[in-house]
């Protein structure tokens, strides 16, 4: 494969700059005007629960004390009562309104931030999910299922979290702390330091805390991954787990990834737990200074270095609105807990958006369609990695001829195969199908003209039809039937409980592996394509099975140009072509009867499947151990 193999999402992540910034910019723009409305919500909901401290400390002083004149900050004095007794009321209905507005704010805030929050990560979840599957074979087969899953699930979570919760508290911190401040500062600027010196502390204390937890953030993110990996894995694996009697081991190894789920996850929480009660403490320091100083001021006049008049009123707004301004401070620590939290993920999700699609349209790639079949390969080589596994394969398939591979195992067959799907992009030559390079037609176009019916048959949850239909979901009812009967499968069908409409349960399990075959046989008569690849088609099949599927598979073939990789070689002796691959090299080619008269690695090959292991040459012998 070329220089720029992919890479596992956890090499990109390091190379993910401002996550969250680009959150916002991709996802967040396009609903901002949810952001909006639930900014001026909180504005007004923040604003108006202070007004209910401000009428009490006014009301105090002017309607209880007399000592001074009934006011309000930015409200004309003419639109205010005179008498006391009116201006206790005027103050009743004030602090009321406060709470109605501040609740109704409050409500809308919270439904516009939740929309906003839940919209933009629905739109970056199933974007992520349509990048997963624009990528190419190579990053699935570096990715680990589990890891792949913890993306769109956890770190989509997070994100949302964190999209929801920092704007409901992040707002109201800058709001509270804002518009508190310069309360506290109109009304008596000195006493208001006293309060305010603490926020520097707290905003220094913040700083060394975010700085520490970030990599281990990114360390909680990396083992959920591995955890979710993990328990993928071993789930996946049940019947292995069981009929190995594995169960303890399998225990065991989740055990250890959870456990260092745990640590990395208790690394966090180490620096949490200090960092929280120490926000606390200080924002508990900020208050005692506030009511101490300002205690002693109503005592005995302006205590040290301090001057001027306090009042009782001023006093109690004080008390109420230091209350109001530290509660909010302290929960900056929940605030960037979410925060570092959102942004490893954030850097999981587009490390994984930002790996580069490899095969994909080339610009100008023209729609193949319709195809007559004519394949060629020419001096193709191509590795997974810097080893190749083919090497210089040249030949030419006329349309409608069947070709056969057939080699040892582990002689790049598959790998071939997968090349003319472009699974894979080769390394050096090219494959043309009606003369025109695989790269320079459309994906979409090249996979839709081919059939393949793999060893490995993937049937999804959901009924017998269902599974027939995937991929051609235009096809009735009598199509999907007249499909199965080419393909044999339509008799068993008819005998399962709900016909048709049976569940086969997750990944087919529901059925035996001939049924399965056979279903996936039928998909592939349905989609009817030009080119057909039956990869080890027959694998896993009784020999009445074999029978049934190799006749199905004989009509599929008949008038479509056809690869066919076959272990029992039985099943290719008709064919036009076959290619003899060894080590990914083409070592015979030619028709049965030529490959036996030429008495080579095919005929061995024949002379084992025919049951002649005594008459076979000890260099043929001696090789099949090195393949073993
Ligand atoms: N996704 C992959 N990544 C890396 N190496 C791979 C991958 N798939 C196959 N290989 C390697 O490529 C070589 C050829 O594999 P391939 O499946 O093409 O062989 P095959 O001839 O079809 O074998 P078999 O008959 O056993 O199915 C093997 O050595 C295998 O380990």
């Amino acid at each position: 494969m070329s220089e720029d193999t992919t890479v596992a999402v956890a090499d990109r992540v390091d190379e993910v700059e401002a996550p969250l910034r680009r959150v916002f910019r991709e996802y967040g723009l396009p609903r901002v005007h949810w952001f909006v409305v639930a900014v001026a919500m909180n504005l007004v909901a923040r604003l108006s629960s202070l007004l209910p401290p401000l009428v009490l400390g006014t009301a105090i002083d002017a309607v209880f004390n007399g000592s001074s004149d009934y006011s309000l900050p930015l409200v004309p004095k003419a639109w205010l009562p005179a008498e006391p007794k009116a201006q206790f009321w005027f103050s009743v209905a004030l602090i009321v309104g406060a709470f109605v507005v501040t609740a109704a704010c409050t409500w809308a805030q919270g439904i516009a931030s939740d929309v906003f929050a839940h919209r933009s990560l629905h739109a970056v979840r199933v974007d992520t999910f349509r990048k997963m599957q624009e990528l190419d074979m190579a990053f699935f087969d570096e990715q680990q299922t589990g890891e792949a899953m913890s993306i769109l699930n956890q770190d989509a979570t997070n994100l949302e979290r964190f999209l929801d919760q920092a704007l409901k508290n992040g707002f109201r911190l800058v709001i509270m702390v804002l518009a508190i401040g310069a309360l506290l500062i109109s009304m008596n600027w000195q006493l208001a330091l006293v309060t305010l010196v603490g926020v520097p502390l707290m905003a220094l204390f913040t700083i060394w805390f975010s700085r520490k937890v970030a990599p281990r953030y990114d360390a909680v993110r990396s083992s959920v991954g591995d955890l979710n990996t993990q328990l993928e894995n071993s789930i996946g694996g049940m019947q292995l787990v069981k009929t190995s009697n594995t169960e303890e081991f399998e225990t065991e190894r989740v055990e250890r990834a959870s456990w260092n789920f745990y640590t990395t996850n208790m690394d966090v929480l180490k620096l949490a737990f200090l960092y929280r009660p120490g926000m606390r403490l200080l924002a508990g320091l900020s208050f005692v200074a506030t009511f101490v100083v300002g205690g002693l001021w109503l005592f005995s006049g302006p205590p040290l270095f301090f001057s001027g008049d306090l009042t009782v009123g001023e006093f109690v707004v004080f008390i109420f609105l230091t209350q109001r301004f530290i509660d909010p401070l302290a929960q900056i620590s929940n605030i960037i807990d979410w925060f570092e939290n959102a942004r490893a993920s954030g850097k999981r999700i587009f490390g994984l958006m930002d790996t580069p699609v490899r095969i994909e349209d080339a610009p100008d790639a023209i729609e193949l369609d319709p195809v007559d079949g004519a394949v060629e390969y020419d001096d193709v080589t191509f590795g997974y990695d810097e080893e190749p596994i083919i090497e210089d394969v040249s030949f030419d398939a006329a349309a409608g001829d069947t070709v056969a591979f057939v080699g040892p195992t582990g002689a790049g067959k598959s790998t071939a195969v997968k090349l003319l799907m472009r699974l894979y992009d080769v390394d050096e030559g090219a494959i043309r199908v009606d003369g025109h390079d695989v790269r320079d037609v459309t994906v979409g176009s090249l996979r839709e003209s081919i059939g393949y019916v793999s060893q490995e048959t993937y049937l999804f949850d959901g009924t017998v039809a269902e599974n027939i239909r995937y991929g051609e979901f235009d096809a009735t009812r009598e199509e999907i039937i007249e499909a199965a009967k080419a393909a044999e499968a339509h008799e068993f069908i008819e005998e399962l409980a709900d016909g048709y409409d049976t569940q086969v349960g997750e990944r087919g399990a529901r059925l035996s592996g001939g049924q399965r075959q056979r279903i996936s046989i039928a998909r592939t008569v349905l989609q009817d394509p030009d080119i057909l690849i039956l990869d080890e088609a027959t694998s896993a099949v009784d020999t009445e099975t074999e029978v049934l599927i190799q006749r199905s598979l004989d009509r599929l073939a008949a008038d479509r140009t056809t690869f066919v990789i076959a272990h029992r070689l039985s099943t290719v002796t008709d064919a036009d072509t076959i290619l003899v691959l060894e080590e990914g090299r083409v070592v015979e080619r030619g028709t049965h009867q030529e490959l036996l008269e030429e008495d080579g690695l095919y005929a061995n090959l024949w002379a084992v499947q025919a049951g002649e292991i005594d008459d076979l040459p000890d260099e043929f012998v001696d090789r099949a151990r090195g393949d073993v």
